[in-house]
């Protein structure tokens, strides 16, 4: 009989295979890094054909560490970074470019032009987005508009989209062979093609973004078979898919209304599950699909997106040099005793929730002579912190719902200074679990919960275990004079450019 069940976590920086137990806990990991993009200021790709076959190492070499094979597996589950999105020929299986990163902004000229044809209103209240470039469509858009010979292939459906769980699932299925061209709803929503309401593709965005719906995958639920892979898990049921933090909404249980958690890795997403309708917001957070389980009801979520959080610590790590592997952080910015007066605003991309500001840019403010390289890495952490209670309270404003605890995780919060400042900042307590691959067990329970591994959502609670809690000890005039500096900083990047 097989034992575990395997999940496929496809984030923003590397591909990890973790093979999981019944209580939930990691049996074997394999992770590999692969390469950022960036052709231009503003454009950030990936290679797909080295993210599939990362993706098949990594499944290799978890199984080997193990000496486990594809029999030992009741079923796989893939997560995966949202919006990142790609087009290939369905007859060869090979991309027609790089896939582009849903930090990647080379849309902006459309969502300017858009903007002034009076889109943005009714985007929202047909998908729970406001009109930005981080989301699939635009991006399919740019892709078809771009790539000769694409729209045609694409109209005659001989060139698929997909995000990178539909590519995935696609190789695994058989690829040229059979593949199948499906995604699940979580991912689906984050297109801006999906209407949140029938969970179809919705027509009239379809035409206003100049869409063939022949290329789109078919839209399934988050945990149901959709076919046997094929290859090194050859026979294994591929049986849920979930977009990365909707997976670790999963992972961390928060099956209740009124319940949270906050994702800390490249970016940085806070999700709370609103239940079973779509929860408008009026203070800049996304309605978003929480999760389906096969035939049961849609719950929803609203998300507070972060564009750049580890992604600052890899930037001072690779752009500047400050430290060799991102945990140095943690050592150099506890060489100072505090942040020395300065602000990191890391806006990248612009800034995402709760300000949604195309033009924004990063900055570093407060720099004196003073200042050493301990002080930015201090702030750089710091950055992360007052980003997310930025979108804490935004999720106050919009449900009146004030978050009694915030569990996190993610590849940031190792980071102990980070979690007791985010507890500090917050003046909430911060709480971090056992398992904090959240990503990848939620997307093993969804393909468990489907094949029976797990009998029901009760069994998974009983698996949530706290490994660590921070309490607030922040004076309340420190908190209130930090803040205040940061919402000083945050105005001075916004309309940066344009
Ligand atoms: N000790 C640390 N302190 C701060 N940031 C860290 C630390 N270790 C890793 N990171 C950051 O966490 C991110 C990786 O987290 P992960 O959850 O794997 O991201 P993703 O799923 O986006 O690929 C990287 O951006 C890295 O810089
Ligand atoms: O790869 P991550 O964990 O940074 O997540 C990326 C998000 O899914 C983007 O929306």
């Amino acid at each position: 009989m097989a034992h575990y069940v395997g999940a496929i976590d496809q984030g923003t920086t590397s591909s990890r295979f973790i093979v999981f137990d019944q209580a939930g806990s990691i049996v074997s990991v394999a992770q590999k890094e692969h390469e950022q993009i960036y052709p231009k200021p503003g454009y950030v790709e990936h290679d797909p054909l080295e993210i599939w076959r990362n993706t098949q190492e990594v499944i290799a070499q978890a199984l080997d560490k193990k000496g486990l094979s594809a029999k030992d597996l009741a079923a796989i589950g893939i997560t995966n970074q949202r919006e990142t999105t790609l087009i290939w020929d369905r007859r060869t299986g090979k991309p027609l470019h790089n896939a582009l990163v849903w930090q990647d902004t080379r849309v902006d000229p459309m969502v300017h032009a858009l903007a002034k044809q009076g889109g943005p209103d009714r985007l929202r209240s047909k998908t729970g987005l406001p009109l930005a470039s981080y989301f699939s469509g635009l991006k399919l858009r740019w892709l078809l508009d771009n790539v000769p010979g694409a729209r045609a292939k694409a109209e005659a459906g001989d060139v698929l989209f997909g995000n990178i769980d539909t590519w995935l699932v696609w190789n695994l299925t058989g690829g040229p062979d059979g593949g199948r061209h499906i995604t699940d709803v979580t991912n689906a929503s984050r297109t801006q093609l999906m209407n949140l309401h029938s969970l179809g593709w919705d027509e009239d965005i379809l035409r206003l973004f100049d869409i063939p719906e022949a290329c789109l995958p078919k839209i399934l639920s988050s945990s149901e078979v959709y076919g046997e892979a094929k290859g090194v898990l050859a026979g294994v049921p591929i049986a849920g898919i979930l977009g990365d933090q909707q997976a670790a909404l999963v992972g961390q249980t928060c099956f209740q209304p009124g319940e949270a958690k906050n994702t800390y890795g490249t970016g940085c997403f806070m999700l709370m599950n609103t239940g079973e309708t779509p929860y408008p917001s009026k203070a800049g957070l996304l309605t978003t699909v929480g999760y389906r389980f096969g035939t049961a009801k849609t719950v929803y979520a609203l998300e507070g997106s972060i564009a750049i959080a580890g992604a600052l610590v890899q930037w001072l790590r690779d752009n500047l040099g400050l430290i060799q592997a991102s945990s140095d952080i943690e050592a150099l910015a506890r060489s100072v005793e505090d942040n020395g007066g300065v602000t990191i605003v890391p806006a990248f991309s612009g800034l995402f929730a709760p300000h949604w500001n195309a033009d924004a840019r990063g900055l570093i403010g407060g720099l004196t002579r003073f200042v050493t390289k301990g002080h930015i890495a201090r702030a750089a952490l710091e950055s992360t912190a007052f980003q997310t209670r930025e979108v804490l309270d935004a999720m106050a404003k919009d449900t009146g719902i004030a978050v009694k605890e915030l569990r996190t995780d993610g590849g940031m919060v190792v980071n102990e200074l980070l979690m007791q400042f985010q507890a500090d900042i917050l003046n909430v307590p911060v709480v971090r679990p056992k398992v904090i691959e959240t990503t990848a067990l939620g997307a093993a329970y969804a393909a468990g919960l489907a094949t029976g591994f797990w009998s029901g959502t009760e069994a998974l609670v009983q698996n949530w275990a706290v490994d660590k809690r921070w309490t607030p000890a922040m004076a309340t005039a420190e908190r209130n004079r930090l803040n205040a500096e940061w919402a000083k900083a945050v105005t001075r990047s916004l309309d940066w450019v344009g």
